[in-house]
């Protein structure tokens, strides 16, 4: 936080301008369901806004959008309802030596020991339950704290709010507080519904005879739980048509209910908040299975810390964890400010969810072909990394989402997930957000972009031969680790070797040329310089150009020009003559270049068949094909059914193949290849079918590798399987038969345990693939 304010003025200024802020966000956000600024921008106002009261106390008052609780109610609709008891937010820790604070604080200010009730924060809206003599009277919203909105009659349509409670022993009047939230089955599932609703839509616009074109987004993906459960809660039933009250009893239906606290009840006959969850439950109402009880701060600590690792792994959205005194004794004791109790506090996890603005919607064109658009952003932080692009998959998707050019949108990246664009902040809009179109032209070769089959929603470009993209993705193939794994042909060299500024006709206009290239063809090309992150090509500040690069060229050192060899230092001075001239020699890159793809021409027949880069036949294929057949002869000459029949082949396979060699330009590839020496065979393969008597050590066995095993690198271990006749799997399950686990070995290594798979270290599993489970136990 940058410093307070030294002088009153400059503070008050300052502390205006912030209320003003927050307070338009959180009428947006208790009362509209709208998210004008993500949650970590709206928690950074509040905590400066405390900040400057803590140091101006005369600033603050209970006016002060830091002393009260969500919103007074403005929107029109439901009736008022007063809370029996005021129901109250949280204050915040975004650290863990912040919760240490305050955890050291309350047990000073309780006097004793006390025991920590944690449970994981619901990302939803809070809502109290009022039940007399066993019937829910009242269903409420928040509200500001002191009144709700009376929200009965939608409550009355969540069948998991029980009516009426089971069991007995219940106050005949009480109180309590929960969240009502999705589950995230439950927000994929109203979110597949909104692409229904849409596709029934645009068929319908279609078929009226309006453009094709020009279709509006209607039912726009949700873009969070939250606000969807938010919106869902708060639907008015007025003025809606049959079908939409069916959707609203719809979207009600799928909404879930954990209850977290207490209101008005008087004198429970339970000592701790953790017991009162089991009264609640005895009674019929829903409880979360997530709480726990620790009597240690170092235990709370380690708790938070091993479930912000695992936040995806609970069946809701959670935000941070709620640490609460679990006594109620205490709860009494210590009270509670205007907004929070003294008694609780909530952790929060970074945001995975922030806002930032979309630039621009640029299409490019993969391997295959395939035109996928995809978002340019201004960059930001999220999760721990900074993002700029993320994929917006095809041009349906893009309308789904509703985004413009010119939208803020909210992104979400959670942990290695791929960062995704939810949607846009539509209240932001301005009127200068433009509408995106999917271009009609391939933007690398100029083709018209279309369909494959009909009904297809990818858009692609039929080049296949010579767009310069599809080149450039496939010879990157052929170098990538599954592939021909040459080092020197990665991403970089893919483009430098088909897309180079220099010269005009780039080396491979395919790559049937590929074990053709020449030393004296790769040391004059040049290619433009781009920025690792953003793709952007580097500007020169003094010439304002492009910066180039010629990745295969290492300059000498310079010398005189020719005939100026033979003159005199004295006579070179005086003709004004200096060392000018620097040989250009080939690169270590270029060479290295070279004597990997020499090496290549003769590396196993399974890892060439991949290099082709025919549909479908990845590392698992080929080995199957190659093992089977010995040499690209055999299969091509197999017909489709003979291939189809291989173990590990199939239909799908076995179509993509035969399609693959009906097409010239791919036949050329392989006839210029094996020109130039490539061996398409098995060494004393004994012909197709062999592989079927092979067999191996490990016939017939299923084997999981994980962890760091001594002695093998991750594929070597794999392939060490696969060597033996057995199967590599990458899961665990009742058919693994053994599973190999070294150092860092996680969850495959549990779910070996805990399914009885027997578990080897990394000498056992050298043992097992060379000579078979019998040597084991000897
Ligand atoms: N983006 C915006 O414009 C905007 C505007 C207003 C508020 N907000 C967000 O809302 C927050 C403030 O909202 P708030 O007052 O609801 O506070 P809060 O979300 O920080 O926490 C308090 C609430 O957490 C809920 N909760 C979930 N699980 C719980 C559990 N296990 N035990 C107890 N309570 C639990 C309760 O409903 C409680 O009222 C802000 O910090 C911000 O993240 C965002």
């Amino acid at each position: 936080m940058s410093d307070i304010p030294q002088d009153l003025d400059t503070a008050h200024a300052e502390s205006e301008a912030l209320r003003e802020r927050i307070e338009r966000n959180r009428i947006a956000y208790y009362n509209d369901g709208d998210t004008l600024v993500s949650d970590a921008e709206y928690d950074a106002d509040f905590h400066r806004l405390e900040a400057i009261e803590r140091a101006f106390p005369e600033l603050g008052g209970q006016d002060s959008p830091t002393q009260q609780v969500g919103a007074a109610i403005v929107s029109a609709g439901f009736p008022p309802h007063e809370h029996a008891e005021r129901m109250l937010s949280l204050d915040n820790v975004f650290s863990i030596e912040e919760f240490r604070e305050w955890a050291a604080k309350a047990e000073a200010s309780a006097g004793r020991r006390v025991h920590w009730l944690s449970e994981l924060k619901i990302d939803g809206l809070a809502i109290s339950l009022a039940y007399r003599d066993g019937v829910l009277e009242t269903a409420t919203t928040r509200g500001d704290g002191r009144v709700g909105e009376d929200i009965t009659e939608n409550v009355d349509l969540i069948p998991v709010i029980p009516r009426r409670l089971e069991g007995s022993g219940y106050p005949d009047f009480f109180e309590v507080r929960g969240e009502v939230f999705l589950r995230t089955t439950d927000f994929e599932a109203l979110n597949a519904r909104q692409h229904e609703l849409q596709a029934a839509f645009e068929t319908e616009w279609v078929a009226r005879g309006r453009p094709a074109d020009a279709i509006p987004t209607r039912y726009a993906e949700f873009a969070n739980a939250r606000n969807t459960a938010a919106g869902s809660l708060r639907q008015r039933r007025e003025n809606k048509s049959a079908a939409d009250l069916a959707l609203m009893r719809e979207r009600l239906g799928r909404l879930s209910l954990y209850l977290h606290g207490i209101g008005a009840w008087a004198d429970p006959d339970v000592a701790a908040q953790s017991e009162i969850y089991g009264l609640l439950a005895s009674w019929g109402l829903p409880v979360s299975p997530h709480s726990r009880v620790f009597d240690s701060v170092d235990d709370v600590a380690r708790y938070i810390a091993e479930r912000g690792e695992h936040r995806h792994d609970v069946e809701h959205e959670i935000d941070g964890i709620v640490v609460k005194i679990d006594e109620l004794a205490l709860h009494d004791e210590l009270g509670a400010t205007s907004r929070a109790p003294r008694w609780a506090i909530a952790y929060k996890y970074p945001p995975e969810e922030v806002h930032t603005k979309l630039l621009d919607i640029i299409v490019g064109v993969g391997r295959t072909g395939r035109a996928t658009p995809y978002a340019v952003m201004e960059p930001v932080k999220v999760a721990g990394s900074t993002v700029r692009q993320a994929t917006l998959h095809n041009q349906q998707v893009v309308r789904a989402k509703g985004v413009r050019i010119g939208d803020t949108v909210v992104l979400r990246k959670a942990g290695d997930v791929i960062p995704e664009i939810l949607g846009a902040v539509e209240q932001l809009r301005d009127g200068s957000e433009v509408e995106w179109q999917m271009p009609e032209l391939c933007p690398e070769c100029g083709t018209p972009l279309r369909a494959m089959k009909e009904g297809d929603i990818d858009l692609r470009c039929p080049n296949a031969r010579a767009c310069p993209a599809q080149v450039r993705g496939r010879v990157e193939h052929i170098g990538s680790r599954g592939a021909l794994d040459i080092e020197a042909l990665g991403e970089v060299t893919a483009a430098a070797l088909t897309q180079p500024v220099v010269p005009e006709e780039p080396p491979l206009v395919t790559e049937a040329r590929l074990f053709e290239l020449r030393l004296d063809e790769l040391v004059p090309i040049e290619v433009i310089v781009r920025d690792a992150e953003t793709g952007e090509p580097k500007i020169d500040e003094e010439t304002g150009l492009p910066v180039r690069r010629a990745p295969f060229q290492k300059l000498g050192a310079a010398t005189y020009p020719p005939g100026a060899e033979s003159l005199t230092p004295a006579e070179r001075r005086a003709a004004g003559i200096r060392k000018s001239v620097r040989e250009v020699r080939p690169s270590e890159a270029a060479t290295k270049l070279l004597a990997e793809l020499e090496k290549a021409k003769t590396k196993p027949l399974w890892r060439l068949l991949v290099s082709l880069n025919i549909r479908h036949v990845g590392p698992v294929a080929a080995r199957a094909l190659a093992d089977w057949f010995g040499s690209l002869d055999a299969v091509r000459s197999a017909s489709r059914d003979e291939l189809a029949e291989v173990d590990g082949v199939g239909g799908i396979i076995a179509d993509s193949l035969t399609e693959w060699f009906q097409v010239d330009w791919h036949v050329d590839i392989v006839e210029r290849w094996t020109a130039s020496g490539v061996q398409f065979s098995t060494p004393g393969h004994p012909g197709p079918g062999a592989a079927a008597q092979v067999g191996g050590v490990l016939a017939g066995l299923t084997i999981v590798a994980t962890g760091s095993l001594e002695g093998f690198t991750r594929e070597g271990a794999q392939e060490a399987i696969i060597a033996a006749g057995g199967k590599a799997a990458s899961s665990v399950s009742k058919k693994t038969d053994f599973v190999a686990a070294g150092p860092g070995a996680g969850s495959k290594l549990a779910k070996a345990e805990e399914l009885g798979v027997r578990v080897l270290d990394a000498a056992q599993f050298a043992v097992l693939v060379t000579e078979g489970p019998g040597a084991l136990d000897g």
